[in-house]
Order: C-alpha cells, then structure tokens, then sequence
C-alpha cells in the first residue's frame, strides 16, 4: 500500500496507508463518534471542506450502497480511519469504501491511530491538517488557507430550482448544502418541496407562494453570511420557518443574535438534548462547530426550547409570538437516531394552521 502522511498545523505528523484517490489535500481536522452511517457522514455537504476522523475503529464492513447517500457526491475533502475493511457484506453495497473513494476523488488513509489524533483535536480545539504523500518541514501558512463560507455554500448548493413531490403543501427549501433525508421527511409528510439556491432573493420566493420555509443545513461559519441574514429575517416574518442546524445558527444571527466556535464541535448519533419545557431527553444526530451564544438570544422574542445535556449549549430555540422555530441538532436523523423526527411533525402543523387562518380570512 502506498505511504500517506496527515501532517498536523500543531506539528504532529501521523503516517498511514493511503487508499481512495491519491490527492494532497488541506481541511479542518474534525472527529465524528457514531459507531455507523460512515457513508451518510462523507455525503454530508455540511462536511465541505473538512477532514474527517472516524473513531468506531472499522470502516467500511457493509460497503457503499446506492441508498443512504445524502448528497450526490462525497462531501469531505478527506477521510481518515484505524482500519478499512475491504470486503465488505451486505446485500446492498455496490462498492468497497476505497473504490467509492477513488471514483469520487478524495483521499483517504487507514492504519491511522484515531485515537490520539482524537486527543490531539480535543487539546488544541480547532485543528487544520494536510494529507500528503511526501512528509515536508517546508509547508507555507498560504497552504493551509480556508475557503470562504461562500466559496464552500457555492460548491454544495442547487445551481437552480428543484421540485420534488406533488404534496399539497408546497415549502421552500433554502439549500445552503442540505441533506437528502431533510427532504425525505417532507416527502414522507405529503409535501411539495422546491430547493432553491441560498442566493434566491425574497421577492423570487414569494413569486413560489410557499406556505413554509425551511433553511437547510451546510457548512462553515454562520457568520461569514452575514448577507443573508437579512433575507431569512424577511422570511422567517412571513412564512412559518424551520431551521436545521447552520439554519438555526442564521435565524439567531438574523434576529441579532451571535455565534460562536465551540471548542471541537458535536458530531454523532447520541447527543442527549433536553426539551426545557417537558424536561424530556431526546438522543440526537449531531454535525455542528459552532453554537448560537446564549446571552446574545433576544428573550424578549424567542425562548430557550433545547439545551445539550451534556454542555448546556443551546439546542434550539423559538419565537414567542411568529411559527418560527429552529433546532441545532438534526431531526432527519442519517446517521443517528429519528427520535427528533416530531420537528417536522410540529412545523408542518404550524405550516398548516397559518394555511387554514389565511383561508379562512380570504372567506369571511
Ligand atoms: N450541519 C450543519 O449545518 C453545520 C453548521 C455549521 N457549519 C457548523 O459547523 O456549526
């Protein structure tokens, strides 16, 4: 097997087996804990631009299946493991993880010792890292650059409308890099959904007369979109609005609001959020590297509805007076637990309501 080396911006170096496409590449360095879902984690689009650790020791046992993809293409810049398996059994998989890899052309490596790469993330916090197939001192800081929130949202969101479903109830999608099982849910429930690029102004969905809106999910910082807040404040005032994750992160900004990098960030599939108003505890797919700032919530207009349990971080929250409410952990679930999935349920009835009052207003 070919040598391949992750070279740490903290200085360390780890050498490893490099598998998939043999590519140099630079991301954050960032960790996920489920123990299964590898393929839904590397379809995410809100993993643009990451490098991404597995810590369940085996990958790739029951292969690539054409089913639990949430993107078409693989979303991480990069993939790192302990140990590849590359005979995979499941009657479903079509292909090994590597050559998923290497037809997607993204790098990965295997025979890497995740658990001190794990230590060494959640010591220095927000680790960048390159994969490479020489080991070099020489490394310019121009090489470990980031991508811009907007260059990474540009790379994953729809070029142009999409419609799915023939449901009666019609939302609009505001892709910033949503998930596949997002829509699923909105299918499942009966609805029309057009996905439509994060640059689509008020005024072009208002022309849709959506009756929801949801603002999807993606990578980044929330801050750096700083332009788009104003749309989704507009938004959010007009029709009933759902957001899911980086969708919950720029209501709170819209609503002045801030957002802040957490020290290694929440990506599983059993982060226990408590709802503060019954005191139930869900388990909770998680993917996010930065929260909302409690004391930034304007009170007056939202309440606290989530907290994490395990780090009181605020999990989502929603508006007092307006069907708006937002969730920093995921409800469709893939990979992770579908005990959150009444989101939907409780969005799509406040979607409804609104539907019924304006027809009733219309007819008295
Ligand atoms: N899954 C997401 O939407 C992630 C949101 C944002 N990019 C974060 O890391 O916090």
């Amino acid at each position: 097997m070919t040598k391949g080396y992750l070279m740490l911006q903290t200085g360390e170096i780890f050498s490893g087996d490099w598998i998939g496409a043999k590519q140099d590449t630079t991301g954050e360095l960032v960790f996920n804990t489920s123990m299964t879902g590898y393929q839904e984690m590397m379809t995410d689009p809100s993993y643009t631009g990451q490098i991404l650790t597995f810590c369940y020791p085996m990958i790739g046992n029951y292969g690539i299946n054409l089913h639990d993809l949430e993107s078409s293409d693989i979303a991480v810049s990069a993939v790192i493991m302990s140990d590849v398996c590359e005979e995979p059994s499941h009657y479903q998989s079509v292909a090994t993880m590597s050559e998923k890899l290497a037809q997607a052309g993204v790098s990965g490596l295997t025979n890497i010792d995740t658990r001190a790469l794990v230590a060494i993330i959640r010591k220095h916090q927000t680790v960048r890292a390159r994969i490479v197939s020489q080991q070099s001192s020489t490394t310019s800081m121009s090489s470990w650059k980031q991508e811009s929130t907007i260059e990474l949202v540009r790379t994953v969101t729809v070029p142009e409308y999409e419609v799915v479903g023939m449901g009666d109830i019609h939302i609009v999608l505001l892709d910033f890099g949503y998930k596949k099982s997002i829509v699923d849910e909105l299918l499942a429930a009966q609805c029309k959904v057009t996905i439509v690029p994060f640059t689509t102004s008020v005024e072009e969905i208002a022309l849709l007369t959506p009756d929801g809106i949801l603002i999807s999910n993606g990578p980044g910082d929330p801050i750096e979109l700083a332009a788009y807040f104003s749309p989704v404040k507009q938004l959010s005032e007009r029709y009933p609005t759902l957001g899911i994750c980086l969708g919950h992160q720029l209501l709170a900004l819209a609503y002045g609001g801030n957002t802040k990098k957490m020290p290694y960030g929440h990506r599983g599939g059993n982060h226990p959020v408590k709802e503060l108003t019954t005191g139930k505890v869900t388990i909770t797919s998680q993917n996010h590297g930065y929260e909302v700032v409690e004391e930034s919530i304007d009170r007056e207009a939202f309440e606290l509805t989530f907290r994490n349990v395990n780090d009181n971080s605020v999990e989502g929250i929603k508006h007092r007076s307006l069907p708006i409410q937002s969730v920093q952990f995921h409800p469709e679930a893939h990979p992770g637990p579908s005990d959150a999935a009444y989101i939907f349920r409780d969005f799509l009835q406040q979607v409804k309501t609104r539907r019924e009052q304006a027809c009733q207003s219309v007819h008295s």
